[in-house]
């Protein structure tokens, strides 16, 4: 089998909040009549540049077309050279080598008729515990409109979530404060993220103040690529620390200087599920647990990532990916399903990652280009369609 194009169309869909994100779903074509679906998930992150999508494709073309897709440390290899690793969280060439990465484990489930989770590996676990995401508090107003966020989620079957802290401190206390007098132990707060927005001493000051609440563990809470940082946060505070893993040079620091407990793994931000598989060796190697991360992905990533979750024997913590819950809508026949808080894995039964492209949702969400639409600093960093 061959590869023999590439199509790449650029959706734009909205989240509850309003907030737009961009995303590239990739097709792979073969000339054995087998496509593989993937997706670059969510571009709608800082640095505000925009990779020019007809050059993306010739340049992927290049890489791809002639290629035996099972060829995957091969095709991985080259995606590498091209798209190399940056040591910064949102780097784009990581979203990209995700989306074509993902499109190949399609396309030879697909071939061979079995699930992406039996390629990776087998199933571990069949269904994946979530957790909803609370988004940064600015303003003493949004408070209220987080609490019912949590009712209404709670009341569809999400007891677990996590907040994004360390902007307006007073407002995440008054949050984490009516959560738990309305829902006392029924609702479990998994963590605080600080998004590195903080220095270390300032991120455990703030853990300091919130510690009155049950909170199961911190994540980045220090500057990007500051592994001093992280360990001396790690040393001070008592909660485990969880960190998003963004390149194999930054996991090997993180192992080194035993900065973390927890590697927080998503494929998009690490490139793919091939790279993805070998940081949660890596991980394991290190005697360090892990959860699943997100860039909150639609259901093509989600899925992708349920099969690699089915196979992890150290996802010791709640994972994050909950996109198709965040989103208005999707681009597929049938999105993956969520019951009581789990995120469940595509049967075994399935051929690939098991999920449909729906032709009328690609046109109706699709955009010409990943331009930026007028957007701000703090939106970006806290997720939220508020101008404030
Ligand atoms: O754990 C995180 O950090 C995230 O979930 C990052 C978010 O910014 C996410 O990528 C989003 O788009 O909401
Ligand atoms: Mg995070
Ligand atoms: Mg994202």
């Amino acid at each position: 089998m061959k590869l023999t194009d590439i199509t790449l169309t650029v959706v734009g869909v909205p989240r509850h909040t309003g907030f737009v994100n961009k995303h590239i779903i990739v097709r792979l074509h073969t000339d054995e009549g087998v496509t593989g679906i993937g997706e670059m998930s969510d571009f709608s992150h800082l640095p505000r540049y925009a990779p020019d999508v007809k050059d993306l494709k010739r340049v992927l073309e290049q890489i791809l077309v002639g290629k035996n897709p099972f060829d995957l440390a091969l095709i991985n290899k080259e995606l590498l050279d091209n798209f190399p690793e940056a040591m910064y969280y949102y780097e784009k060439g990581s979203f990209i080598r995700n989306g074509v990465d993902n499109a190949l484990y399609d396309l030879c489930g697909k071939y061979l008729g079995v699930s992406v989770a039996d390629l990776l590996g087998g199933r571990y676990h069949e269904k994946i515990k979530v957790c909803y995401p609370i988004f940064r508090h600015r303003f003493m107003e949004e408070v209220e409109e987080n609490v019912d966020v949590v009712r209404q989620r709670f009341a569809e079957g999400f007891d677990v979530f996590r907040l994004y802290a360390g902007k307006n401190v007073e407002a995440d206390e008054a949050f984490l404060a009516a959560v738990h007098k309305e829902f006392g132990s029924k609702v479990t707060i998994k963590s605080l993220d600080f998004s590195h927005l903080l220095d270390w001493k300032e991120a455990a000051r703030v853990v300091k103040r919130l510690s009155n609440y049950p909170i199961e563990l911190i994540e980045s809470p220090a500057y990007q690529n500051d592994f001093d940082g992280l360990r001396h946060f790690r040393h001070k505070v008592d909660h485990p620390v969880s960190e998003h893993v963004w390149s194999t040079r930054q996991q090997f620091e993180m192992i080194k200087q035993e900065a973390v407990d927890i590697f927080n793994i998503s494929p998009v931000f690490i490139g793919g599920l091939t790279s993805a598989k070998k940081a949660v060796a890596a991980a394991d190697t290190a005697k360090k647990s892990c959860l699943l991360g997100t860039t909150q992905e639609l259901s093509i990533g989600t899925a992708a990532m349920a099969h690699l979750g089915s196979t992890m024997t150290n996802l010791d913590y709640t994972s994050d990916p909950t996109g198709p819950e965040l989103y208005v809508d999707d681009v597929v026949k049938d999105k993956v399903r969520y019951e009581d808080g789990w995120l469940t894995v595509p049967s075994r039964n399935v051929e690939g990652l098991g999920i449909e492209l729906d032709e009328t949702k690609m046109e109706q969400y699709s955009v010409p280009d990943l331009s930026w639409n007028d957007v701000t600093v703090h939106q970006l960093q806290d997720r939220t369609a508020g101008t404030k």
